[in-house]
C-alpha cells in the first residue's frame, strides 16, 4: 500500500497547479463512471424481480409507485417499462463511459507529451557537459519511455486504484448492511491471502522495475552500436558478441515480461482460490452448525454474489498496484521536473560583435577534475581575422574552442565579446552568429537541402540561399550531379557522401545561417591531402571574400596556410 501513497505524493509534487486541478476533474469523472457502472448493474435487479415474481403491485411499494405514476395496468407493461429504463441506463452508462475513458486517456497522454517536452528542455538547459557525459540511450529512455510509462502506469494506475477502492467500499458496505457475517468471513479469509500474495509479488515487481530501468538503455545501446558500427563490427569479428549481448538483454526483458504477465494474472487465481477456501469453511460450518441446508444455501448465495462483485475489483486493483511497482523507476527519472525552475533559461539579450573576441586571463577545469586544463590564458581575435590553433594532443584546443563558442564557462578570468562579458543571457544572440564545423559533421537522414538548412521544415527552406551557399562551399557541382539535386536524400550520417563532401555540408550549413564566426575543429584531419587542399581552399576563399572571423583547429600546418595568425597551445617546457 505504501507504493500508492508514494505515487500520490510524487504526482502531487510533480504536477503544476493547473494540471493538479485537471487531475482532480478526471478523478471525479472516473467516480461518475464507476457510479454509472454500479447503477447499470443494480438496475438489473428490479427487472429480474419482476420477471420472477407475480403480483408485484401488491407485494412492493416501489412497484406500486411506478404503476400509479405511469398509469400501468398489468405486470407485462411493467416488464416492458423497466427493460426500457434498463436499456436507457445502460446506453447512457456506456456512451458516458466512453467519453470518460477518452477524457482520462487524453489527460494522461497530455502528461506524457508535457513531461517529454519539459524533460527534453531540462536536459538542454543542463548544457554541453551534461550531453557529453550522459549515455544517449539513457537520455532516450528517460525522454521517451519513462514519461510514457509514468503517464500510463503510475498516473492512470493510481487514479484507477482510488476509484476501485471507492467501488469496493460501496459494494462492501452495501453487502455489510445486508449481511455483516459475509463481510466478516471475507475479511478473515480473503484479505490475509490477498496480503500474503501481495507481499510476495511486490518485491518481485520492484525487481522487474530495476531490470527494465537498466536493461532498456543497454539494449538500445547495443542495437544502435551494432547498426551504426556495422563495418567495424564486421571487421573486428564481433558480430556474434554483439548478437549475444543483444540476445542476453532481450532474454532478460522477455523474462520480466513473463513474470509481469504472471503477476498481473495471478490475482484472479489467488482470489478465486481464497474464495473457494471461504466456501469450504462455510460449508463445514453450515453442515455441522446450521439448522438447515436452506440457511446454508442462503449464506452461500449472498457470499457468491459478494465474491462475484468484489473479485473483479480487487483483481483490477492488484494489476494496477503491480504496474505501480514495476514502473517505480520512473520517479527517479522525472525528479528534475519538481525543480524545473532551476533550469529556466536566462532572459535573453542581444549582443553585438563588431570588434573582437577576448579571452582575458582565463582558467578552465572540467567539473570532475580540479586541475586547470587552461591556465591564465589570454587571446584577442579581431573581427575578420582567420586564426589557427595548434598544439599537442590534449593541450586544450577543443576546450578553448568550446569556451569561444560559449559552450563552456571559464572558471576564472573573462570571455568578452566586444566589451560585453559573455554569459548565458547572450546564448541565443551569439549562437546565431556562429557556425561550427566539426570533424564529423552531424548529418541527418534527409535531403541535402534539409541538411544545409538544418532543423528548418522543408516548406520553409530558402532555396535561393541554398544555391548561394552551395557555390560558396564548393558543393554546387556535387549537388548538381546528385540524382535529384539538392532534394536527394544523403543517408543517415551522410553515408552517401564522401568525407570532404560532409565537411562542405557543414560549411554550407554555417553559411546558410549567416554565421559571422566560423569554427573548424579538425575539420580536415580525416581527409586525404587532395580533399584537404580543396576544403582549405574553400575556407581561404571565405576568409578573403566575406567579412568572416574564422578559427581553425588543425594538426596539419598545410590546413592553416591561409591563417593570419597561428596560436600554439603546447605548454612551454622550462
Ligand atoms: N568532458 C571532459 N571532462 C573531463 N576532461 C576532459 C573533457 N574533455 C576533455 N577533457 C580533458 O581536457 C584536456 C584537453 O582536451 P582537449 O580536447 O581540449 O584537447 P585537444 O588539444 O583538443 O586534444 P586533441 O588534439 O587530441 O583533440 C585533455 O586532457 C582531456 O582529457
Amino acid at each position: 500500500m505504501k507504493i500508492i501513497f508514494q505515487t500520490l505524493q510524487f504526482i502531487r509534487s510533480i504536477l503544476p497547479k493547473d494540471q493538479k486541478l485537471k487531475a482532480v476533474g478526471v478523478s471525479i469523472l472516473l467516480f461518475i463512471n464507476s457510479g454509472l457502472e454500479l447503477i447499470g448493474l443494480s438496475a438489473m435487479l428490479p427487472v429480474f424481480a419482476v420477471l420472477l415474481e407475480d403480483n408485484m403491485v401488491e407485494k412492493y411499494t416501489w412497484a406500486n409507485w411506478i404503476y400509479t405514476t405511469f398509469g400501468l395496468t398489468d405486470d407485462k407493461q411493467l416488464i416492458v417499462l423497466l427493460t426500457t429504463i434498463l436499456f436507457i441506463v445502460v446506453a447512457i452508462k456506456n456512451v458516458g463511459g466512453m467519453f470518460i475513458v477518452k477524457e482520462q486517456s487524453k489527460f494522461a497522454m497530455g502528461l506524457y507529451t508535457d513531461f517529454t517536452k519539459r524533460l527534453h528542455k531540462i536536459y538542454y538547459r543542463k548544457g554541453f557537459l551534461f550531453f557529453k557525459d550522459k549515455n544517449s540511450n539513457i537520455l532516450f529512455r528517460n525522454i521517451h519511455l519513462a514519461t510514457q510509462n509514468f503517464a500510463n502506469q503510475q498516473f492512470l494506475g493510481v487514479l484507477n486504484i482510488i476509484n476501485e477502492l471507492a467501488i469496493l467500499f460501496l459494494i462492501v458496505s452495501s453487502i455489510a448492511i445486508y449481511d455483516i457475517q459475509i463481510i466478516g468471513l471475507l475479511v478473515i479469509i480473503v484479505i490475509p491471502v490477498f496480503f500474503i500474495f501481495f507481499k510476495y509479488v511486490q518485491k518481485r515487481s520492484l525487481k522487474i522495475s530495476d531490470v527494465r530501468r537498466d536493461v532498456n538503455p543497454r539494449l538500445s545501446q547495443n542495437i544502435f552500436q551494432s547498426i551504426f558500427g556495422y563495418v567495424d563490427v564486421l571487421i573486428s569479428g564481433t558480430e556474434d558478441k554483439f548478437r549475444d549481448r543483444i540476445t542476453k538483454d532481450v532474454d532478460a526483458l522477455a523474462n520480466t515480461n513473463i513474470k509481469s504477465n504472471i503477476y498481473n494474472l495471478a490475482p484472479t487465481r489467488v482470489i478465486e482460490t481464497s474464495l473457494m477456501l471461504a466456501i469450504l469453511v462455510m460449508n463445514v460450518y453450515g453442515v455441522y452448525y446450521l439448522n438447515s441446508r436452506l440457511e446454508l444455501l442462503q449464506l452461500l448465495g449472498v457470499f457468491a454474489i459478494a465474491g462475484f462483485r468484489i473479485m473483479p475489483s480487487i483483481n483490477r486493483m492488484m494489476t494496477y498496484i503491480n504496474g505501480l511497482n514495476q514502473n517505480k523507476w520512473t520517479f527517479e527519472v522525472l525528479e528534475p521536473l519538481k525543480t524545473e525552475t532551476h533550469y529556466q533559461k536566462e532572459i535573453q539579450k542581444e549582443i553585438s560583435f563588431e570588434v573582437e573576441l577576448i579571452l582575458d586571463k582565463i582558467d578552465f577545469h572540467y567539473p570532475d577534475n580540479k586541475v586547470n586544463i587552461i591556465d591564465n590564458f589570454s587571446l584577442v581575435i579581431k573581427k575578420g581575422e582567420t586564426i589557427g590553433l595548434i598544439g599537442a594532443s590534449g593541450s586544450g584546443k577543443t576546450t578553448i574552442m568550446n569556451i569561444l563558442l560559449g559552450f563552456l564557462k571559464v572558471t576564472k578570468g573573462e570571455y568578452r565579446i566586444d566589451s560585453q562579458i559573455y554569459g548565458p543571457e547572450y546564448e541565443d544572440a551569439f549562437f546565431k552568429k556562429v557556425g561550427y564545423v566539426q570533424q564529423s559533421v552531424y548529418i541527418i537522414d534527409a535531403s541535402l537541402a534539409e541538411n544545409i538548412a538544418f532543423g528548418t521544415s522543408k516548406k520553409n527552406i530558402d532555396y535561393k540561399k541554398i544555391d548561394q551557399v552551395l557555390k560558396k562551399s564548393s558543393l554546387w557541382k556535387i549537388a548538381n550531379n546528385l540524382p535529384e539535386g539538392v532534394h536527394t536524400r544523403i543517408g543517415e550520417n551522410g553515408t552517401k557522401l564522401s568525407g570532404g563532401q560532409r565537411q562542405r555540408v557543414g560549411i554550407a550549413r554555417a553559411l546558410y545561417f549567416d554565421a559571422e564566426i566560423l569554427f573548424f575543429d579538425e575539420a580536415t584531419s580525416a581527409l586525404d591531402t587532395e580533399t584537404e587542399k580543396e576544403i582549405t581552399e574553400s575556407i581561404n576563399k571565405l576568409s578573403h571574400t566575406d567579412d568572416l572571423t574564422i578559427i581553425i583547429i588543425a594538426h596539419r600546418l598545410s590546413t592553416l596556410e591561409g591563417c593570419d595568425r597561428i596560436i600554439d597551445l603546447t605548454p612551454v617546457k622550462v
